[in-house]
């Protein structure tokens, strides 16, 4: 590693350990994009996608493609799959660093550093041996959850590809970057449960559903429930004011933001992201939350070099060693 790596990584951890406070509200327009007929549409909806990333870094997808009854399919497996005794989905725990498994109460965040509220189970897909609960414990889910996956990965990569031109690469870098079928793919599928809170009860303070963290990835898409809100986010370059923003949910709207990796593979033009998921007030809906997040991350051997090679190359691989060791403290 050299020393402009390191640093990168040290400035990232001093501003994450800086966000735990509950910073204020602000209300911001949350930009939604129409993508529908992508190719007829690519030089408009290419416009639209550079600005809201260059000066937000969060938006939101509609008429994305994917339909919203798989969508609710794929919410009621994940319900399906939570639902599973303890000691069924503990035959399938995570691995560290591994994305891949099923983990309760276990992440950590350096913003709160007490366990996000949650459960979450991971689908990386070479590193599924094992991981899968049986056709007899959950018939139908690796299935739906796999067809599912690609239908992220897919407008994922229309996505990027709208970045892909903007940054001067070829159309299917990042779709190449990312490919499908290598060994070395790790882009995720995460299913989340965030746990009801008991009538009367308020969480302690300093205890969140999920903690204010940037992603580490290129991209992520995040589905979430009508009616279970709580994720508030800060756009990129305006992360010192903390002044965050509820983003309401929508199960047609696919909501995106940047990670750690396509920021620095932009040259720090697309800037990552701060977001969080508050507990719910004792006069909103208090059960459970549902979210369904993919993160479309290069496979592991590729070089992550931005266009003006601001930062030292550095493999994607590493690249997610380095953000989990900065954060905390082991892989
Ligand atoms: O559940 C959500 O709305 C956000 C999840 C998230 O930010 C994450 O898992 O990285
Ligand atoms: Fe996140």
């Amino acid at each position: 590693m050299n020393d402009r790596v390191n640093n990168d990584t040290l400035d990232e951890l001093k501003l994450e350990a800086r966000m735990g406070g509950t910073g204020s509200l602000q209300a911001r327009e949350v930009r939604r994009i129409d993508v529908s007929d992508f190719e007829a549409r690519r030089a408009e909806i290419t416009e639209q996608l550079w600005s809201a990333a260059v000066e937000v870094g969060f938006f939101q997808l509609v008429n994305h493609g994917i339909d919203v009854a798989r969508v609710r399919q794929m919410f009621a497996d994940s319900a399906r799959f939570f639902a599973l005794p303890q000691d069924v989905k503990a035959r399938y725990p995570m691995a560290k660093g591994t994305n891949a498994g099923w983990e309760y109460r276990a992440q950590v965040r350096p913003s709160t550093g007490t366990p996000d509220q949650k459960e979450s189970y991971q689908i990386t897909r070479p590193r599924m041996a094992q991981l899968w609960p049986s056709e007899a414990e959950l018939p139908g889910f690796q299935a739906a959850a796999l067809d599912f996956e690609q239908r992220c990965w897919t407008l994922a990569m229309q996505v990027l590809s709208c970045f892909a031109d903007k940054l001067g690469f070829a159309r299917d870098f990042f779709a190449r970057a990312h490919a499908y079928d290598a060994p070395d793919y790790q882009s995720t599928l995460r299913l989340l449960h965030y746990f009801a809170v008991p009538e009367g009860e308020a969480l302690p303070e300093g205890v969140w559903r999920g903690g204010a963290h940037t992603d580490f990835n290129c991209l992520t898409l995040l589905f979430q429930r009508s009616g279970q809100g709580g994720l508030q986010v800060l756009p990129g370059k305006e992360a010192e004011g903390q002044a965050w923003t509820e983003v309401e949910p929508a199960d047609e709207v696919i909501t995106c933001n940047i990670g750690d990796m396509l920021m620095r593979w932009s040259d720090d033009r697309l800037p990552s992201n701060f977001h969080r998921v508050r507990n719910p007030r004792p006069d909103e809906y208090q059960g459970a939350r549902y979210s369904i997040a993919y993160f479309a991350q290069a496979n592991q051997g590729v070089v992550v070099d931005g266009p003006q090679h601001r930062h030292a190359p550095i493999t994607a691989g590493e690249f997610l060693t380095q953000r989990v060791m900065a954060n905390y403290g082991k892989y």
